[in-house]
């Protein structure tokens, strides 16, 4: 059906639409020099008549209300039929849309009425839930959303800001609840724990986006911070003690978790280690205790196994040239021709050496291809040769390793947790838990991340996916050695496009003069995130004192002096277990008022004190050299290009275990690198050593 100027008229209308008709569910609009079609998505389904002197003209407006088209030069009497008929079309081809669109519309409006009347933190999850739902629900109609305004003004004055982002309603709203509820729950927050949780501890406490990172340094208050949130969320009854998984790193670390949250909470929060979690998923789907290699767990029943797996590649002939050709060349630790073939298998270094390999093959995951690969790429080429043999020598052992479990179908933590991911990807484990939270999130690995990704995105009918709320510092990043990667902490707004990081810049542990040093201390590798941190306890007197070991033991007698009557909290810490100084039971058993305890630097994190000596900060022990060189080096690449870096944030670990003031102890003949930073780059310190040569 078209409608069209005569020939005249079309002279006449020169470069306007002379013709109009319908093709389909579209109109076509001809004029001298082009032929339009416009789609009835695209038109609003009126028609305005115009009647001229001599001829008619009818008038089209876009959806949008944008456009108009205009066809002059029409017979007049047939302009009026023509409108109809389009018209009538138009509403034809609409009407089956539109009851489309109706059977939609009351769900639509009660999921925009649920989400913005919803009391709570909205979080993006849910947000791109609905945003979805509405977008999925108008293509479904086929209609666009100017049309459907048309057909439902009413409906649609509420649904078409939802069809957009609509971000900036949603973070008023979650603004305003925060503020409500940081006003309806202060005297709950001032009383939780023994003093008065501060402003951003509080908002740290209630934002409960889909993945949560509260990234902040030593002393802020991180894990009062997790103990808060548990507290909040079964106080305010958005959870049950049995909703909540918390994740620590170490036995010793959920152990005082669980203390914790038994004293301040419930004694029904989860409270897991990654591998007892693995472990516990394990056991509900196979209905039985994964069998634990016992060479895993047990010093003497590996050591004789390595023994006897290290006599059987020695009795082998091509395995024995191997070693031997290896040995022309290159030095294995423990290694000495004098012992006979027994002594070696036994040796304590070679063993320790040869297991550790067996850990980190078992821990990278990389085969022998990329092995091969990643070694032909290392920038020091003049190691490749070692590192290749190594990997002729200790690849069969790593393979003996891996048929020892299959035979004892037995497993060993890395694949636990492996085995543990794939049961709750694959919905064998249904996860009861809601919130995951995780301590010290900076010692994450990519293993363990992918445990907890897996849990978070398990999507349980009626409910909105589990959150993940994380505590953190990537300046106390040290245990890369274990398979931990900074990166996973410091690219958390990029891996989770809907996270939230929240700062605490309050440290309430150590002094403003330790702070002085520490911060800047750590801050030196530009790699590290930039934080503000600001001492709680204001010092003016220097609190970081640089001290020739042997006078470390005046130190200490002063100390209990001045403690004779009422007890302090004194760590010792050194680089490893061999720092710890010989008189040091004499000195507990002297001096109990000062409650001495020796600990390695990696396990004090966590840990406080008023007063902290940091020993033997000699050169080649601390910084600790890096001793892993040859195949080790390649399966603990490091990402970071900074000098030492993880030895310096282990140091940042044991400033920021003291309280009040912290001695860092050193022979003067050796000082490391660091001590020598400390004077040349004049920190506030107090220097008491007079170093030599
Ligand atoms: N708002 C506060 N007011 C006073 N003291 C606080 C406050 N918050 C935390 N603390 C105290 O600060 C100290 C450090 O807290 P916490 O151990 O939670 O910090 P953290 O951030 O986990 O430290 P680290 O990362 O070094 O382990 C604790 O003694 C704690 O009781």
């Amino acid at each position: 059906m078209q409608l069209s100027a005569s020939r005249l008229a079309q002279w006449l209308v020169q470069g306007d639409y002379y013709s109009i008709a319908l093709d389909g569910n579209s109109l076509v609009l001809d004029s001298q020099t082009s032929s339009d079609v416009i789609s009835f998505d695209d038109w609003d389904g009126s028609i305005e008549i115009h009647r001229g002197v001599l001829w008619g003209a009818l008038e089209l407006t876009s959806s949008n209300q944008q456009y108009c088209w205009t066809v002059h030069g029409l017979p007049w009497h047939e302009c009026k039929s023509f409108a109809a008929f389009l018209v009538r079309s138009y509403q034809d081809w609409a009407q089956s849309r539109v009851d489309k669109l109706d059977l939609m519309l009351p769900e639509m409006l009660q999921r925009i009425a649920l989400f913005s009347n919803k009391s709570g933190y909205l979080r993006h999850s849910e947000h791109h839930e609905l945003h979805q739902f509405l977008n999925d629900g108008l293509a479904d109609s086929d209609l666009t959303p100017e049309l459907a305004a048309t057909f439902r003004p009413r409906s649609f004055e509420k649904i078409s800001p939802w069809l957009g982002e609509h971000q900036a309603w949603v973070e008023e709203h979650n603004q305003q609840w925060l503020t409500q509820q940081t006003k309806k729950w202060g005297s709950w927050f001032d009383s939780f724990e023994k003093s008065s949780l501060n402003e951003s501890q509080r908002l740290a406490t209630l934002i409960n986006q889909d993945y949560n990172l509260v990234l902040a340094g030593a002393g802020t208050g991180k894990t009062s911070v997790l103990i808060a949130r548990a507290g909040y969320l079964i106080a305010s009854q958005a959870a049950v003690p049995e909703d909540i998984l918390m994740l620590s790193f170490g036995r010793k670390a959920a152990d005082e978790m669980a203390d914790r949250l038994k004293e301040k909470v419930s004694d029904r929060v989860k409270v897991a280690t990654f591998h007892s979690l693995g472990s516990q998923i394990i056991r509900d789907v196979e209905l039985d205790k994964p069998n634990v290699a016992s060479i895993t767990l047990d010093t003497r029943a590996r050591s004789a196994w390595l023994a006897r797996m290290l006599i059987e590649q020695w009795n082998n002939s091509t395995s024995a040239n191997k070693w031997q050709r290896h040995l022309t060349q290159w030095r294995v630790p423990g290694f000495s021709k004098e012992n006979s073939m027994e002594q070696q298998a036994e040796n304590e270094q070679l063993q320790a050496w040869v297991w550790r390999h067996i850990e980190l093959l078992g821990q990278s995951g990389m085969n022998k291809e990329s092995l091969l690969e990643a070694i032909q790429n290392n920038n020091n080429p003049a190691m490749r040769p070692r590192m290749k043999s190594e990997l002729t020598l200790l690849w069969p052992c790593y393979q003996a390793y891996l048929q020892h479990l299959k035979v004892k179908k037995q497993i060993d933590f890395n694949s636990m947790i492996e085995v543990a991911t794939e049961y709750v990807k694959t919905g064998k484990f249904i996860s009861p838990w809601r919130y995951v939270m995780v301590d010290e999130y900076q010692d994450i690995s990519p293993q363990r991340l992918a445990l907890i990704e897996a849990l978070c995105h398990q999507k349980i009918a009626g409910h909105s996916t589990p959150t993940l709320f994380a505590v953190g510092d990537d300046w106390q990043a040290i245990y890369h050695f274990a398979g931990a990667d900074v990166n996973l902490t410091t690219d958390f707004e990029s891996r989770f496009s809907s996270s939230r990081i929240t700062e605490l810049s309050t440290t309430y542990r150590f002094n403003s003069m330790i702070g002085e040093v520490a911060n800047v201390f750590i801050q030196q590798n530009p790699f590290q995130i930039k934080k503000q941190l600001t001492s709680f306890t204001k010092q003016s007197k220097k609190s970081v004192t640089l001290l020739a070991t042997d006078l470390l033991p005046q130190e200490l007698i002063r100390l209990s002096k001045h403690y004779e009557k009422k007890a302090t909290k004194v760590l010792i810490l050194g680089r490893n277990n061999k720092q710890k100084p010989e008189k040091f039971e004499m000195w507990k058993n002297q001096w109990p008022q000062l409650n001495l305890e020796y600990m390695t630097c990696h396990s004090s994190k966590g840990c406080e004190a008023d007063y902290v000596f940091i020993v033997d900060v000699n050169r080649g022990i601390f910084p600790s050299p890096d001793r892993e060189t040859g195949l080790a080096a390649i399966m603990q690449s490091r990402t970071e290009t900074y000098n030492d870096a993880e030895e310096r944030r282990l140091f940042y670990v044991a400033l920021t275990r003291a309280k009040k003031h912290v001695w860092v102890c050193a022979d003067p003949d050796k000082t490391s690198p660091f001590i020598n930073e400390l004077i040349e780059d004049k920190y506030p310190v107090n220097n008491k050593i007079k170093r030599t040569k």
